[in-house]
C-alpha cells in the first residue's frame, strides 16, 4: 500500500482511507521533523565547538599545535559527516511485536539523554528492516518506507510482516515493493545514487557479512554487484570503525569514468576517507595512460612475467668471466672472474632484492680490492681495522665506484622495464619462455618526449619489478648520481610538482577549517604536509607503494590479469577482500575465467561466494534479448531474472547511416542515452552523432557521464547504465576482440528502460528476430 501526500493526488474514492492516510502522513512528518531539528542542534555544537578550537590561533608547542589540529580535523570530520546526511535522513520505520518503533535513517542520534532517536542502517538492530520477511519476520510486525523531499515527508510505503498483530486500520495502509520499484523506475542521472532505503534481503547478507576472509560476490549484470560493494565498505567502516580508519579501505574499478560514476555514494553514506582507485593508478607517481594492442596487454597479464621479470633483473647483475682493471693513482687494481662470480653468488645467497643485496656484493668486492691494495702498498698482514680503512677509501674512489655502478647498477623498476621493453636482446635473454611472437608484441620504442610511455598492464609489472629490486638508499637516491641526465631532470620536476601539489592541498586543508586567515599555506605546508601529519588515511595510502591496507574491494574483478592479482594481493597481507563480478561479462584475454583460478594460489580453498539473482537495472524485454546472446559467451550461463517488466519492446533499425537521425528521435524521450560502438567505429561515429545531435558526446572521459547522449565503445560504457541504449553493429562488437560475445552481452545490459541495435551488417543470429524500427 502506498500513502500519497498532498504532491501525490489519488482518487477521491474513499475518503475515509484517505483521511487517515492524511493523519499517518501528518505524524510521519512530525516525527521527522523532530530529527532534523535535533540535526541542526548538532551541527551549531559542532560548528561551535571547531570554532573555540581555531579560535586558539596557531602559537603554542608543536604538542599544542597538534592536538589543536587534531581536534580541529575531528570536528571538520564529523561537521562534515552531519551535512552529508541531509538528503533522506530517515527512510524508515519498524515497528515490532512488543509495540516498540524504531526510525531507520543515515546515522544514529540520540538525544541528550541518550534516547535512540533514529538508528543508522548498519547497527545490527536495523537488520530487521531489510532482511525480515513474513515467513521469517524477525520481530517485525511491519516495515514502513518513508519517502521524503527535503525535509517534507511526501508518502509512506508498508510491508506487513505479521497481520495478526496489526489493528484493521493498520491493514487498511499496507503494500509493499513500492519503494524498491519506484525507485528503480526513476531517471538516471549520469551518477549512482546509494540504495541504503531499499537494499533487499539476498545484498544484505553480502553486505553485513564477516570482514575477514575473501567474499566474491558473483551475480549476472544489474544485480546490484557495484552498488551492495559500496554499501559494504559503509557498513565495514562502521562496524570496524577502529581497525578500518587506521588501514584504511581501497575499492578498486575499471576505469576512471566509472569512479566519477559511483565516488557520490560513500559521502552520501557519510564515508569520505575510502581509496576509489583503478590498477592503473596503483603505483604512486606514474601516470598509465598509453593505449596498447589488447593481445600486448595480455601477454604481459600472464603470470609468466614473473620469470621473465626476475631474469631481467639477474640480467643486470651478469659479471664478465675476463678480469676487469680499475686504474688509481698509485697503483692499478683487478678483479678476476672467480673474484667476481663468488661476490654475485654471495649477493645471491642472500636473498635480498637486487638493490638492496648491492651492498652485500661491493663489500666482498672492497675486501678484495682492500687486501690486493695492501699487498701493493707492502703492507704484509693487515688486521680487520686496517682492512675496514682501506675499505672506506677505496669506496670514495671514483674508479671504483664507477666500477661497481657498472657491475652492479641501482636499478628503478622504471630502468628495469625500461631497458627491457626497449632491447631485443634484453627481450630474448629475459623472456626465453615466451614466443617469439610475444615478445615481439612487448618490444618497443623508447618514450618520446611529451608522450605517456606507461600502459595500464605496465603498472602491475613495476610493482612486481619493485618487488625484486627493493628499495635504493635514500641518500644514494637523493644524490641521484647515478641516474642518468634526464632521469634526474625528470626527478627534479617530480619533486617540484609534488611540491606545488602540497600546497594546493594546504590551502585547502587551511580554507576548510578556516585557518587560512591566520595561517600562512606556505608555513603549514612545511611543517605538516612534510610529516604527512594532515593528510587522511586514504591519501596517505595512495601515495605509499607498499601500503596495506585493511579492506579490498575489487569491482569488475573479472577484468584482472594474474599479474594484477598479485599487486592487488600484496597490498591485502590479512586478505580480507570483496571480490565483485561476473565471468560472463569478462571482456580482457587475460581476465578471469574461474574464481578458483584467480584465488586458490593466494587462500587455498578458503574463500567463500555468494550469488546475486536478481537484475534490478534491465527490464524482462530487454534482458531476453541479452540472454539469446548468452550462449555465445559460454555453455551453461544463465542470465539474471528482471524485476519489473516496462511494456517497451527492444527493436533494430538499418542502415547505420541513419544512426545521428536515430539518436536525434530517442533523445526525444528524455533521461540518458548511450550509443555503444565497435572501438573500431568510435572515432567516426563519435564524429558523425556529435556533429547531428545538440549536447551529445564522444568517450572517453567522465563528461560523458553527464552529456544527454554520450557515444562510447563497449569498455568505456562498463559498469554504468543508461535510460536507453542504442547498440551499432553488434555483428562487428561480436568480432571484434577474443571475448566479443562478452562485450555484446555487456553492451546489451546497460538500458535501464529502452534499447536498440542500428546496423549495416547482417545481425548475429540472436538478435536476428528483433522487431524493425523504421528502415529505410
Ligand atoms: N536494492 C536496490 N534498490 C534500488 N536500486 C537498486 C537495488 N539494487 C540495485 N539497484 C540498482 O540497480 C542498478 C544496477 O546496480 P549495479 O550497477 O550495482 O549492478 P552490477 O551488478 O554492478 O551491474 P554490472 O555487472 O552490469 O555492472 C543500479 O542502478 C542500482 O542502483
Amino acid at each position: 500500500m502506498h500513502l500519497y501526500g498532498p504532491e501525490y493526488p489519488i482518487s477521491g474514492k474513499d475518503n475515509g482511507a484517505t483521511a487517515t492516510r492524511q493523519i499517518e502522513l501528518a505524524r510521519e512528518q512530525e516525527y521527522v521533523t523532530s530529527l532534523y531539528e535535533r540535526l541542526d542542534l548538532l551541527r551549531d555544537r559542532t560548528q561551535r565547538q571547531l570554532d573555540g578550537v581555531l579560535a586558539q590561533g596557531g602559537g603554542g608547542t608543536h604538542q599544542n599545535r597538534s592536538e589543536r589540529d587534531s581536534f580541529a580535523g575531528m570536528y571538520a570530520e564529523r561537521l562534515a559527516r552531519l551535512w552529508a546526511v541531509e538528503n533522506g535522513l530517515c527512510f524508515g520505520r519498524l515497528d515490532n511485536a512488543d509495540h516498540t518503533s524504531l526510525y531507520i535513517g543515515r546515522i544514529g542520534l540520540a538525544d541528550d539523554d541518550q534516547r535512540r532517536l533514529l538508528i543508522d542502517w548498519r547497527a545490527p538492530v536495523a537488520q530487521p528492516f531489510y532482511r525480515a520477511t513474513p515467513a521469517s519476520p524477525m520481530g517485525v510486525t511491519r516495515r514502513r518506507h518513508l519517502q521524503t523531499k527535503g525535509r517534507k515527508v511526501i508518502g509512506v510505503d508498508d510491508d506487513l510482516l505479521d497481520l495478526d498483530t496489526l489493528s484493521d486500520e493498520d491493514v487498511a495502509t499496507l503494500n509493499g515493493e513500492a519503494a524498491l520499484l519506484a525507485s528503480l523506475g526513476a531517471h538516471r542521472t549520469g551518477r549512482m545514487r546509494d540504495i541504503v532505503a531499499t537494499i533487499q534481503a539476498e545484498q544484505d547478507r553480502i553486505i553485513r557479512s564477516d570482514l575477514s576472509g575473501v567474499l566474491v560476490v558473483q551475480g549476472g549484470p544489474g544485480t546490484g554487484k557495484t552498488v551492495v560493494a559500496l554499501h559494504r565498505a559503509a557498513y565495514l567502516l562502521y562496524t570496524h570503525r577502529e581497525k578500518l580508519a587506521r588501514r584504511g579501505v581501497l575499492i578498486l574499478g575499471p576505469n576512471l569514468t566509472f569512479l566519477r560514476y559511483i565516488e557520490q555514494v560513500l559521502p552520501s553514506l557519510g564515508e569520505t576517507d575510502v581509496l576509489l582507485s583503478t590498477v592503473a593508478e596503483l603505483y604512486p607517481g606514474i601516470a598509465a595512460t598509453a593505449a596498447e594492442r589488447p593481445e600486448t596487454a595480455a601477454v604481459k597479464g600472464d603470470e609468466r612475467m614473473v620469470q621473465v621479470l626476475a631474469r631481467a633483473v639477474r640480467e643486470r647483475q651478469r659479471v664478465p668471466r675476463r678480469p676487469i682493471e680499475i686504474k688509481l693513482d698509485r697503483y692499478t687494481l683487478s678483479l678476476d672472474g672467480r673474484t667476481l662470480e663468488a661476490a654475485r653468488n654471495r649477493a645471491a645467497r642472500s636473498r635480498r632484492p637486487h638493490n638492496e643485496a648491492r651492498a652485500v656484493f661491493v663489500r666482498h668486492l672492497l675486501n678484495a680490492l682492500a687486501r690486493q691494495a695492501a699487498k701493493l702498498l707492502g703492507k704484509g698482514v693487515i688486521d680487520d681495522d686496517e682492512l675496514a680503512d682501506l675499505r672506506e677509501e677505496l669506496r670514495t674512489e671514483q674508479p671504483v665506484k664507477a666500477a661497481l655502478n657498472r657491475l652492479w647498477p641501482y636499478t628503478t623498476p622504471q630502468q628495469l622495464l625500461l631497458g627491457l621493453f626497449t632491447s631485443r636482446e634484453r627481450l630474448e635473454y629475459a623472456a626465453a619462455e615466451l614466443s617469439p611472437a610475444e615478445r615481439a608484441l612487448l618490444l618497443r620504442e623508447p618514450p618520446r618526449k611529451g608522450e605517456g610511455w606507461w600502459s595500464p598492464a605496465d603498472v602491475a609489472l613495476l610493482d612486481e619489478a619493485a618487488e625484486l629490486l627493493g628499495e635504493i638508499d635514500p641518500g644514494v637516491l637523493r644524490a641521484g648520481a647515478w641516474m642518468a641526465e634526464e632521469e634526474q631532470a625528470a626527478a627534479r620536476a617530480a619533486a617540484r610538482e609534488e611540491d606545488s601539489m602540497q600546497l594546493a592541498y594546504a590551502k585547502e586543508v587551511l580554507e576548510l577549517t578556516g585557518l587560512s586567515e591566520i595561517m600562512d599555506a606556505e608555513k603549514f605546508a612545511a611543517r605538516h604536509l612534510g610529516d604527512e601529519f594532515y593528510l587522511t588515511t586514504a591519501e596517505r595510502a595512495a601515495g605509499d607503494r607498499t601500503w596495506a591496507f585493511g579492506h579490498i574491494i575489487v569491482d569488475e574483478a573479472q577484468e584482472l590479469s594474474p599479474m594484477d592479482w598479485r599487486m592487488v594481493m600484496r597490498r591485502c597481507p590479512t586478505r580480507s577482500m570483496t571480490i565483485v563480478g561476473d565471468l560472463a561479462q569478462t571482456a580482457s584475454a587475460a581476465g578471469a575465467r574461474s574464481w578458483e583460478r584467480v584465488l586458490d594460489p593466494y587462500v587455498g580453498g578458503r574463500w567463500r561466494v555468494e550469488n546475486l539473482s536478481v537484475n534490478y537495472r534491465t527490464p524482462t524485454e530487454l534482458m531476453a534479448v541479452a540472454a539469446a546472446v548468452l550462449p555465445l559467451v559460454g555453455p551453461g550461463l544463465t542470465a539474471p531474472a528482471s524485476v519489473r517488466e516496462t511494456g517497451e519492446r527492444p527493436w533494430a533499425a538499418s542502415p547505420l547511416e541513419s544512426l545521428p537521425e536515430v539518436v536525434k528521435a530517442e533523445i526525444v524521450e528524455g533521461g540518458r542515452l548511450a550509443v555503444l560502438v565497435p572501438e573500431s567505429l568510435r572515432a567516426e561515429l563519435g564524429e558523425a552523432v556529435t556533429r547531428a545531435v545538440d549536447g551529445a558526446v564522444a568517450g572517453p572521459g567522465t563528461a560523458t557521464l553527464d552529456a544527454p547522449a554520450a557515444v562510447l565503445s563497449v569498455a568505456e560504457a562498463k559498469g554504468l547504465e543508461f535510460d536507453t541504449v542504442i547498440v551499432v553493429e553488434p555483428d562487428r562488437i561480436l568480432d571484434e576482440s577474443p571475448r566479443g560475445a562478452s562485450d555484446l552481452y555487456v553492451a546489451l545490459t546497460r538500458a535501464t528502460r529502452r534499447l536498440g541495435v542500428v546496423h549495416g551488417a547482417p545481425l548475429p543470429a540472436p538478435l536476428a528476430g528483433l522487431e524493425r524500427r523504421g528502415d529505410g
